[in-house]
């Protein structure tokens, strides 16, 4: 008799963290997360004491020149250190790599103990040797997930990891924070400590990597990779090929240029306060607790904004929210630097990495709703990368720029105003992320499908809870052009919206491209119901009107929206698909049908339909998987669906361009754009048909 498995087996798990040995592990990243974040507050704090006598340039450099040196290696080298890892033991690299930091860590208040003179030195080789030795460990983590996590909990494993990595970062800013706050009596328990807190949170870090280590020694962890071992997705892709492949592969580049310019203008702003926070904070009289706070702040603020992001104003269109982040992101900014009190910056700090984190959130969301399948994994790898990127140069450049601008005394009038370098960095780089968030905010608006009249009005209707739906005017006639490519199955319609697509893209068009059903939420909802070949049960009418929701909620949503902004919108099926499929098809009045989808489209009619025309027994044999609702009806039914289309042509043939769907792709191609270019309001010459640089403008009439 099979006995059941138990539910700790990593097999049944359905939460990661139930899985003993992955827990455990869990429980390791946590602990040596924190010792890495202490670290670094550690040693930028310890960089600002040993240099508390030298000029400003000089401080401003030990600082930045700390955090290149703890940031920097991860970012740039992590991927080529998984060859090498993957020949190393996992489990005794990670408890060496845990071991080896800790004592790193912990040597560098001993060497400024006995020989303070090398303290300064000390300081960032230490550093430099614990991160080669991170990027070793990493490797190491990140081979070892896939051996203590079933494959299906993976994408769990990781996003735990992420949240675990960045997690841990307020918490160990708020434990210094707490360990600064208290360092005069520190000092006075343990006078040998030159500077308590700093020491202190580094004899801390050393006990936390030694504990991580214990606990990782007893992982049931494979020495080597075997060949069935799935790579864990931790393990990081290469950031500079990531950042500029995924602007390349993009379908709408003026979106994904928009959502960078943004989002680097937010990450500038928190690693421009990352990075000059400690000088600053001792500017507003805080020194290392002040640090502790600004630290915690900002990256509390950035998890807490990505976790509110998704959920804030949910009827106010997501890419204007993210314009909107990214601006007020450098306007807060602005006020960091300007405020003269520790605890306004604190809070403007929180602010910042609040819209900060929004701003991540909301572009995720742009990209997860908007940017089609095959591209979506190149453009999250491209703002990942770029995003990381540009935190490490911002945090190691702004102190390095605060300290070439130096702290002067501005006499005005009879006053002095004490313009500190730090704080002139954050206000410069408030004022351009203001400037590059516009820009952004323009490009990323640009075409929004689910934008509202106005900001303003659909701001106050989202922030009242209500949706402000937008009446078709008489004289709001839309400018654009409305193309329907229509046919039975497997005909080439979504071959030929494709083609049509990049052609008109190219000439400079903005283009939707569109289907019906499934084009919208509720749509893709539709889509499955009705295509779904247990729901056999749906009754003709019901059908009628379940794809006469879809189209009612696309028209609204979707189309009229692009038509009004000029776009050129391609649509793989529409009304015509009803009559010839419900009507012709079903046997329903073809009458009671169309006004039914003339009512839920709202009268708007195509400007073109190209109806591609084939048998069904061979459009259907072009398919390829599992035949679905009404693909598997008979062939009776499909020949009434081809007839119905055809006399929906020769009734109306000024509208229509039937073509013969046997005809090589290419030519059918070519034929399309021949009536497509007669058109449009700004004709395309055939003879610019290779030239991708001219933008000929959709005109109102
Ligand atoms: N003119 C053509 N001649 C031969 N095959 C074609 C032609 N056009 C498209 N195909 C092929 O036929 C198959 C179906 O094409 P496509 O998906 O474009 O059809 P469709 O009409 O959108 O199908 P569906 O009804 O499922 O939406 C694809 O494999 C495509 O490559
Ligand atoms: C719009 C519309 C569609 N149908 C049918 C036609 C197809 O079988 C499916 C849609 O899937 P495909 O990917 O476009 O082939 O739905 C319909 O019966 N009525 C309609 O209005």
């Amino acid at each position: 008799m099979s006995r059941p498995a138990s539910p700790g087996a990593p097999s049944e798990a359905h939460n990661v963290l139930a899985i003993t040995p992955f827990r455990r592990l869990w429980i390791s990243l946590v602990l040596s997360g924190l010792g890495d974040w202490l670290s670094l507050l550690a040693l930028v704090s310890l960089a600002a004491i040993f240099t508390a006598d030298a000029p400003v340039l000089v401080r401003y450099l030990a600082i930045g020149g700390v955090l290149a040196v703890k940031l920097a290696p991860s970012v740039l080298f992590s991927p080529l250190v998984g060859a090498l890892t993957d020949r190393l033991d996992r489990r005794w690299t990670m408890v060496a790599g845990d071991v080896l930091r800790g004592l790193l860590y912990v040597s560098v208040p001993v060497v400024g103990l006995l020989a303070p003179g090398f303290a300064l030195p000390w300081l960032f080789i230490a550093a430099l040797l614990a991160e080669i030795v991170e990027l070793l460990w990493t490797g190491a983590k990140d081979s070892a997930v896939p051996n203590l996590v079933p494959r299906k909990l993976l994408g769990q494993a990781d996003r735990l990891g992420l949240f675990t990595a960045y997690g841990t970062a307020p918490i160990a800013a708020l434990l210094f924070a707490g360990l600064a706050s208290i360092s005069n009596v520190l000092g006075v328990l343990v006078p040998s400590l030159a500077s308590p807190e700093a020491d202190i949170a580094l004899y801390l870090n050393g006990l936390l990597f030694f504990v991580a280590a214990g606990i990782v020694a007893g992982l049931p962890i494979p020495a080597h990779r075997s060949a069935k071992d799935t790579q864990s997705p931790t393990r990081d892709a290469r950031i500079l090929p990531a950042v500029f492949q995924g602007l390349r592969g993009s379908g709408d580049p003026v979106l994904l240029r928009g959502l960078s310019v943004g989002l680097i203008a937010t990450v500038v702003a928190v690693g421009a306060v990352i990075g000059v926070g400690r000088l600053h904070a001792e500017g507003l009289g805080a020194g290392n607790a002040g640090f502790g706070v600004l630290f915690a702040a900002v990256l509390g603020g950035m998890g807490l904004g990505a976790i509110a992001g998704p959920r804030v104003l949910k009827l106010f269109s997501r890419r204007r929210l993210f314009g909107l982040t990214a601006v007020l992101a450098g306007v807060v900014l602005l006020f960091t630097g300007a405020v003269g009190d520790m605890v306004l910056a604190a809070v403007l700090a929180l602010v910042l990495g609040v819209v900060a984190g929004m701003a991540w959130a909301t572009a995720l969301t742009v990209v997860t709703r908007e940017i089609e399948d095959e591209h979506r994994a190149a453009v999250h790898a491209h703002l990942n990368g770029a995003a990381r990127l540009t935190l490490v140069l911002s945090t190691v450049l702004a102190p390095v720029a605060a300290g070439f601008i130096g702290d002067r005394a501005l006499p005005i009038g009879p006053l002095t105003y004490d313009l500190r370098g730090g704080a002139v960095v954050l206000m410069a780089v408030g004022l351009l992320g203001v400037v590059a968030a516009v820009v952004a905010h323009h490009r990323v608006n640009r075409n929004d499908p689910e934008a509202g009249p106005g900001l303003l009005p659909e701001l106050f209707a989202a922030l009242r809870g209500v949706e402000i739906t937008e009446p078709v005017a008489e004289d709001d006639k839309p400018s654009g052009a409305f193309i329907v490519i229509e046919g039975g199955e497997g005909a080439g319609k979504s071959t030929q919206v494709r083609e049509l697509t990049v052609w008109l893209r190219d000439q400079g068009f903005e283009v939707v491209s569109t289907r019906q059903p499934g084009a919208t939420k509720l749509g893709m909802r539709l889509r499955g119901l009705l295509l779904d070949r247990e729901n056999s049960h749906i009754t003709p009418r019901a059908e009628v009107l379940l794809y006469a929701a879809d189209k009612a909620d696309h028209v609204q949503q979707e189309i009229l929206p692009a038509l009004r902004r000029g776009a050129v919108v391609i649509s793989d099926r529409y009304t015509d698909s009803l009559l010839a499929y419900q009507g012709a098809g079903r046997d329903l009045a073809v009458s009671d049908i169309r006004d039914i989808s003339t009512w839920a489209v709202q009268d708007l009619v195509p400007d073109l339909t190209v109806l591609l025309d084939v048998r069904p027994e061979e459009g259907l044999s072009r398919l390829s998987g599992p035949a679905d609702r009404i693909e598997s009806e008979s062939a009776e039914f499909h020949d009434r669906v081809r007839k119905g289309f055809l006399d929906l042509a020769r009734a109306d043939p000024d509208r229509y361009l039937v073509l013969d769907a046997r005809e090589p792709r290419e030519r059918v191609t070519r034929e399309i754009q021949k009536r497509v270019r007669a058109l449009l309001p700004d004709p395309v010459p055939s003879a610019s048909e290779a030239v991708t640089g001219m933008i000929p403008v959709i005109k109102n009439d």
